[in-house]
């Protein structure tokens, strides 16, 4: 029989063996959820469109460039922001100011207003695509709208810089910027923020007409922001998904619209014949303010969040006014909340990240002159120019250097609490977020676009303080925080039980129920969330075991069924000289030639096959077959272990929502 010689076999062996090890111990330094290096100061951003896209960033002069000295294999941006690694044309480092504005013009030729075709409007906006600088012209006399303001001021030349500026004014001009292309610049570095664990914010900015919509929601044909966004989260997270398998992800969405200074619910169906109901708004000394009681829904991919966009969009309050068609009557936040969960299997530690992107579309700026409205219209209108006021007081003290110094309280200072946007966007706007304001501009109007442009320049100075939310806790940690939130809802619950039945104090007991309902909601995100980790350490320890029954396959396969050596066969010039020696030996040793008559040739040649049937062969081959066996019960151990955590994992689930049967829950929860 041939076989494989003894020093090849052992060889072979080895190498299976070393291979295995790679394997393992590559398995078990999977890439981690890293933690990037936290800029000293984080940036925060604003952009402008219908003309002009700004962007605030809120910067330090200080900051350096994050260095990259973490390695990782991962290629998804996602990943590469995770663990810092953005490549050099994706890190900015802003040199200036913490603004940053990217103005756009709006496409006047697809959506020109009637009156401004009737008045023959003219485009006062030029930009500057190297010094982006945005610049507003003194206009011709021929437009009445414009020499109307004209005579009630002096009328000038105005210029502002903002960091990059999108032209989307006529689609045949060269630089025409694409929906795509405010994406590319603006909505993909923002989700990267957010995989790094930031809260970001993105609100359009704009006269009524200006395009807000257009930029945010988009058509069919050319989705803007949102959907653009909501596309490429899920892309990033089935990416990452497939590389880091003990990561999970986890996405919820909530929409609601501020009309006449009241909060809706867009995720709630409109009943016909009711009244619209209206949502109230708290402050939580920890998460700031928030409505109570919005719906904020799970969602697992691109396909539901673009359900629940569509049918939020379907249920906003619009109108039709004589500056547009389809105007939007109220302020709208289209939120996403990312929770990114990474379990350690080697130190048994869970790292969340969590970070909130909010998408919003401003009601656009009108004037009654030009909008001719009358009854709700009017009404409408007049709410929405004063939480615009509001906006640009809240903006104005934002930038103010005294108003914004470190230590300062600006609680008292900034206005925050005069309207219902400016209350619910109090975090994005001053807080921890980084936010970009898209300043849109319809380019026939003077005195709207300078107002828009003077609001985007203030924007630029304001500074917010982003920071990475995130959270490590070892699973005892977090156990002994279940339980003892579970005593402190025990204790509510009494009090709230005892406050009810004295009957004292309505108010008070009703705000301790309100603060146990959303600790009970807590604690029921909290073993989801436990639930979620335990898949992540299936899925890994899955991963794990197919990759050992693999190579375990290999290295039996290669044992049972060694590889004949490939017989190399010698050239003709080789087999001339070996015939020569073959001669010679004939000459030197007569007949000297063995059993199967075969002479020097065949042992020169074949060699290793004949010399292969050494003695420790079967022991060495019933060591590895042991040593095999021993290691396919080890993996059966681990299997065994996989389902028997498995199986406490569903008791736990199984106890808490008998728990929560008997304790029934709200199912709303507060943003
Ligand atoms: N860049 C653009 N390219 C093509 N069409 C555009 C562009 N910007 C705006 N439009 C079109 O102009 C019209 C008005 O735009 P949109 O509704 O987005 O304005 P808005 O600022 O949201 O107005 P409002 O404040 O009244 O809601 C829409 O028909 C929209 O499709």
């Amino acid at each position: 029989m041939y076989g494989i010689p003894d020093n090849l076999n052992r060889q072979r062996y080895l190498d299976a063996i070393t291979d295995f090890c790679d394997t393992w111990s590559g398995m078990v330094s999977l890439p981690r959820l890293l933690i990037p290096p936290t800029p000293k100061s984080p940036r925060n951003s604003i952009p402008t469109r219908a003309g002009i896209e700004q962007i605030i960033f809120d910067d330090d002069k200080d900051m350096k460039p994050a260095v990259n000295t973490i390695r990782s294999s991962a290629s998804t941006p996602s990943l590469r922001s995770r663990d810092g690694t953005l490549p050099s044309h994706m890190m900015r480092v802003d040199g200036g100011g913490n603004v940053r504005v990217v103005p756009e013009i709006a496409s006047n030729g697809l959506h020109e207003l009637q009156s401004e075709i009737e008045r023959r409007a003219e485009c006062l906006i030029s930009m500057d695509p190297i010094t982006q600088m945005t610049t507003l012209h003194v206009p011709g006399d021929d437009d009445p709208a414009n020499s109307r303001a004209k005579s009630r001021k002096v009328i000038e030349e105005k210029s502002f810089t903002f960091d990059s500026s999108f032209w989307s004014h006529n689609t045949r001009d060269r630089h025409y910027a694409h929906q795509e292309d405010v994406y590319n610049s603006l909505g993909e570095d923002f989700l990267d923020h957010n995989f790094e664990g930031y809260h970001t914010c993105i609100f359009a900015y704009g006269q009524t007409g200006s395009g807000k919509s257009y930029t945010m929601m988009g058509t069919q044909e050319q989705p803007g922001l949102i959907p653009r966004t909501c596309e490429d989260l899920f892309q990033r997270i089935e990416a990452a998904q497939n590389e880091t398998p003990n990561i999970s992800y986890h996405v919820r969405v909530s929409y609601f619209e501020v009309y006449n200074e009241h909060v809706r619910d867009l995720l709630v169906p409109v009943v016909p014949n009711q009244p619209p109901y209206y949502l109230k708004i708290r402050e939580s000394p920890v998460e700031g303010p928030y409505v109570k009681d919005l719906t904020e829904v799970p969602v697992r991919n691109f396909r539901e969040i673009l359900r629940y966009m569509k049918a939020g969009d379907a249920s906003r309050t619009t109108a039709s006014t004589k500056m547009n068609d389809t105007s939007s009557r109220s302020h709208a936040v289209f939120t996403i909340m990312l929770k990114q969960i990474h379990h350690d299997m080697d130190t048994d530690e869970t790292t969340e990240r969590s970070s909130r992107i909010r998408l919003v579309d401003l009601a656009g700026s009108e004037r009654a002159k030009s909008t001719e409205a009358t009854g709700a219209r009017l009404r409408e209108g007049s709410n929405i120019n004063k939480s615009l006021t509001t906006l640009g007081r809240v903006i104005a003290a934002l930038a103010d250097p005294k108003t914004s110094r470190p230590g300062k309280r600006t609680r008292d200072i900034v206005p925050y609490r005069d309207s219902i946007l400016t209350w619910l966007l109090k975090d994005s706007l001053g807080g921890n977020s980084k936010t970009a304001m898209i300043a849109c501009i319809a380019p026939s109007d003077y005195e709207e676009t300078l107002s828009t442009l003077r609001y985007a320049d203030q924007a630029k100075r304001i500074r917010t303080r982003a920071v990475v939310n995130q959270d490590q806790i070892s699973t005892a940690e977090r156990d002994a925080q279940i339980t003892a939130m579970a005593e402190e809802i025990r204790l509510l619950q009494l009090s709230v039980s005892d406050s009810r039945q004295r009957e004292k104090n309505a108010r008070e007991s009703e705000e301790r129920l309100e603060e146990y309902q959303n600790r009970v909601i807590a604690m029921q995100r909290m073993m989801e969330e436990r639930s979620l980790v335990a898949e992540g350490k299936i899925r890994s320890l899955q991963t794990e075991n197919e990759a050992l029954r693999l190579h375990l396959k290999l290295a039996l396969d290669s044992l049972k069924n060694p590889i004949p050596e490939v017989v190399v066969q010698p050239r003709s010039s080789e087999l001339e000289g070996l015939d020569d020696l073959e001669a010679d030996n004939e000459n030197v040793e007569g007949d000297e030639k063995d059993a199967t008559g075969n002479g020097k040739r065949r042992s020169l040649v074949d060699e290793a096959y004949y010399d292969d049937e050494g003695e420790d062969d079967g022991y060495e081959s019933e060591l590895y077959e042991e040593k095999a066996n021993d290691m396919q019960d080890y993996m059966q151990d681990l299997l065994k272990d996989l389902s028997l955590f498995r199986r406490k994992i569903g008791d736990d689930k199984d106890r808490f929502l008998e728990e929560s049967q008997r304790q029934p829950l709200g199912v709303s929860v507060n943003v």
